[in-house]
């Protein structure tokens, strides 16, 4: 469904040039729930951006279903961590939700039944007539969620999305991420920070390791088979996964130092 093929990105600055993504090479299956962890800096955000088609990477390709990603695919939503600024201020929650459905060009009655399972779906029917300025920050991040299910994408991509939420709120919006995967069968590539739920979402865990900014090592980790036996974070397998997600880390950033010791050397 999904393939970065040696991904490459370079900043410009003032005090040089910064490379964010170094030859960044993987592929997700149609389906496939995939969680991206790594350090700050290590260039996520910006190979999100680049999947999305939001910015041009340096080099390298970004396919979707076979197809060159030149612009924001059609049938992609994302949802960045800056949730507040994606929201428009002045529409209501609901016309929030539906905006992208308009360039759908679905007629309203549909616009309007997506947007109340979408709002449903993250309990936020009630707010429906609400300006996203009255409500707190969790519940606006929720409305980005909706506005990005209710458009019932394909591919989803999702940048750290429960980081200012309450712990209860997350655990929440977790279960409902994966219900929603399921019963739409979409890819989701989803960015965070947090290794447990990393452990907890994602069928396999990409762990990216930095240099601090140049990617020098990706690390692939399939949980899918043992994933699906688990139901709780309370259980015993939970804590063996998540303790093997830590040892594939540290080693990723210890090949990563390695390689940058030594290509400084060049
Ligand atoms: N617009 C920009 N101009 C110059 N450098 C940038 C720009 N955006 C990001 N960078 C640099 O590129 C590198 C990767 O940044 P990016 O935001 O993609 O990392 P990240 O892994 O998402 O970080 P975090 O986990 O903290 O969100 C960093 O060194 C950052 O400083």
């Amino acid at each position: 469904m999904l393939d970065v093929t040696g991904l490459q990105k370079i900043y410009p600055g003032q005090h040089g040039e910064v490379e964010a993504l170094r030859d960044l090479t993987f592929h997700l299956g149609d389906g496939e729930l995939a969680c991206l962890v790594g350090p700050s800096g290590c260039g996520k955000t910006t190979l999100l951006k680049c999947i999305a088609g939001l910015m041009r990477p340096t080099g390298g390709t970004v396919e979707l279903a076979g197809t060159s990603v030149t612009g924001p695919p059609p049938d992609m939503a994302v949802v960045f961590q800056e949730y507040g600024r994606s929201l428009f201020p002045w529409l209501r929650v609901r016309q929030n939700v539906e905006l992208p459905l308009k360039e759908k060009r679905l007629p309203a009655k549909r616009r309007r039944e997506l947007s109340d399972e979408a709002l449903d779906a993250v309990g936020l029917l009630k707010s429906a007539e609400a300006y996203p300025w009255q409500l707190s920050g969790g519940m606006q991040q929720r409305v980005a969620i909706a506005r990005a299910i209710a458009y019932e994408p394909r591919v989803l991509l999702m940048d750290e999305p429960f980081a200012a939420v309450d712990a209860q709120t997350r655990a929440d919006l977790e279960d409902l991420i994966r219900t929603l995967w399921k019963r739409f069968s979409m890819t989701v590539l989803f960015v965070t920070h947090d290794i447990d739920e990393a452990v907890y979402l994602g069928q396999r865990v990409l762990v990216m390791s930095s240099s601090p900014t140049v990617i020098q090592d990706d690390v692939s980790i399939d949980l899918a088979g043992e994933r699906d036996q688990i139901s709780t974070r309370g259980e015993h397998r939970f804590a063996e996964l998540r303790t093997r997600i830590y040892a594939e880390i540290r080693n990723a950033s210890q090949s990563g130092t390695a390689q940058a010791q030594e290509a400084g050397k060049d």
